[in-house]
């Protein structure tokens, strides 16, 4: 509570107060629950506790799943350990490996990395792991995951046998689940109860349009909600950077993150995107899980993502800490069942937004303009311009006046054309022969009929088609395994 109340928060959000004092009896605990609600310091806590800063050995360390999110943990619990000044650093990809040698030298007492990394330290000597007494995984159910888990299962080898393990996420598919509980030993779980997997101040829309007018939507929907800070999400790096390009000929400010820029590069974006010297970071799923920054109040899924648990943490990085969020998910006509699948998962259904007009555009902007000239007006500061007016007001009247000046503040909808390289939708690419299959049926209910089908299953959302009959269990896991692998690197 004093670590809680430090930190200037008045109390502690479910997840603490329900996860915590389990983890102090020492416990493995699998803790879940939506995003946006205090899970790192509900792991963070209780690995503190575990840590005596005059042991100069790593005591402690959390694995996550990206370089920006490996950082941002490790500054909150740093900030979470004043009672102690535990020593904690993090260590990820695309950094001086030199330099973090140097830091881990200086005997940190908690490590938080990503786990290539990690085993990179491992395997040169440099990051000793057997004394550790705590381990946790954020974004557990991406660490156990295809992509990662043989690394996890690599790292964990090198700690002691006898530690407590904690596990967090918004989300926890039960095979993932199945799987977790295997590196535990009789873990309790910790769901805070809530209907839906995503939190309800965010409210959730969806935009059906074709592939070929997203875009105009995108901007004309940027120029009426006018967001403060967004995050619009694609599929792929490709297309994240086509999409930043894009919006900066229209006139946004606008940058991309993906897997394939540099890590400063990486960390300038986010920096910039944080002081809101940008207003719009475009990304791939690797800003999907876990970032916390102020003021993003819209996510934009310009393109649907792979799987309903992206579609939680995605959606995720608005409406944190009690604040308020706008979620608009694109889909082309045919991806409309593959919206209900995913509506299905989260328990919630999104409603629709019908994709706005060029005049609906500029209504929205001159709205804006019309805000400014007011709060201009109720700031009052307006002594030199008087004259000025005065002399304007003599040759023309005023309604043309304010007219004017409304038009020069406005940024009215730019329709530059651009081009965009097309994506496939969701399901025609990985349907494995799908295609034909029951989502050409058109959107509704038709997707449904077969009962729970096979999309239920995570394997399936991504491999299968619906109804199940998404081959053999062999071929889906090598489906499952080989999208896996290439959903990392399109990130
Ligand atoms: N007790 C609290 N009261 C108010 N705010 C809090 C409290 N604990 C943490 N926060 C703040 O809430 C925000 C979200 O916390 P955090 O990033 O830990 O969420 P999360 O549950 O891990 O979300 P995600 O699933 O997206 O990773 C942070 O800015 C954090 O500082
Ligand atoms: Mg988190």
């Amino acid at each position: 509570m004093k670590s809680i109340d430090r930190m200037g928060f008045e109390e502690a959000t479910p997840i603490q107060s329900e996860t915590i004092p389990v983890a102090l009896t020492g416990k493995d605990v699998i803790g879940q629950a939506q995003t946006g609600t205090g899970k790192t310091i509900a792991f963070g806590l209780p690995l503190l506790e575990n840590v005596d800063v005059t042991n100069e050995s790593i005591q402690g360390i959390v694995i996550a799943p990206t370089r920006e999110l490996a950082i941002q943990v490790a500054e909150e619990i740093y900030k979470a350990s004043y009672h102690k000044r535990a020593r904690v650093l993090s260590v990820f990809g695309g950094q001086d490996i030199s330099r973090q040698i140097r830091s881990l030298k200086k005997n940190p007492h908690i490590v938080v990395g990503t786990p290539g990394r990690l085993l990179d330290h491992i395997n040169r000597k440099t990051l000793r792991l057997q004394n550790v007494n705590t381990v946790v995984l954020d974004e557990a159910d991406e660490m156990l995951n295809m992509g990662f888990i043989e690394d996890i299962e690599k790292i964990l080898a090198e700690t002691p046998e006898k530690k407590q393990t904690l596990l967090f996420s918004a989300t926890m598919p039960a095979p993932i689940r199945a799987i977790a509980e295997r590196f535990m030993s009789e873990p309790v779980n910790v769901k805070v109860q809530a209907k839906e997997l995503t939190i309800s101040n965010i409210q959730q829309f969806y935009v059906e349009v074709p592939e070929k007018k997203k875009f105009d939507t995108l901007t004309r929907l940027l120029d009426i909600q006018s967001p403060e800070l967004a995050i619009i999400f694609g599929r792929t790096k490709r297309r994240v950077d086509e999409l930043s390009d894009a919006l900066n000929v229209r006139g946004y400010s606008a940058e991309g993150i993906h897997g394939d820029l540099s890590q400063a590069k990486r960390m300038s974006v986010l920096r910039k995107f944080k002081e809101g010297s940008i207003d719009v970071l475009v990304a791939t799923d690797v800003a999907a899980r876990g970032l916390d920054i102020s003021g993003v109040t819209h996510v934009y899924n310009f393109d649907i993502p792979q799987d309903p648990e992206s579609y939680v943490h995605r959606i995720g990085r608005t409406g944190r800490a009690g604040k308020s969020g706008l979620a608009i998910t694109f889909v082309s006509p045919r991806e409309v069942s593959y919206l209900h699948h995913v509506e299905r998962v989260t328990k919630r259904k999104m409603d629709k937004l019908k994709a706005p007009t060029l005049d609906e555009a500029l209504e929205g902007q001159q709205k804006m303009s019309m805000e400014k000239l007011t709060q201009a007006v109720e700031a009052k500061n307006l002594g030199f311009y008087r004259n000025a007016a005065e002399q304007l007001l003599e040759e023309h009247d005023a309604v043309t006046l304010v007219s004017a000046a409304l038009k020069l503040f406005t940024k009215e909808p730019d329709e530059t054309p651009i081009r965009l390289t097309e994506e496939a939708p969701m399901h025609s690419r990985r349907g494995g022969g799908g295609r034909g299959g029951d989502r050409n049926r058109g959107g509704g209910k038709s997707s449904s009929g077969g009962g729970k089908g096979g999309w239920n299953k995570r394997s399936d959302s991504r491999g299968g088609k619906p109804g199940g009959g998404s081959g053999s269990r062999d071929a889906s896991a090598k489906r499952q395994g080989y999208k896996r692998s290439s959903r990392k690197e399109r990130v």
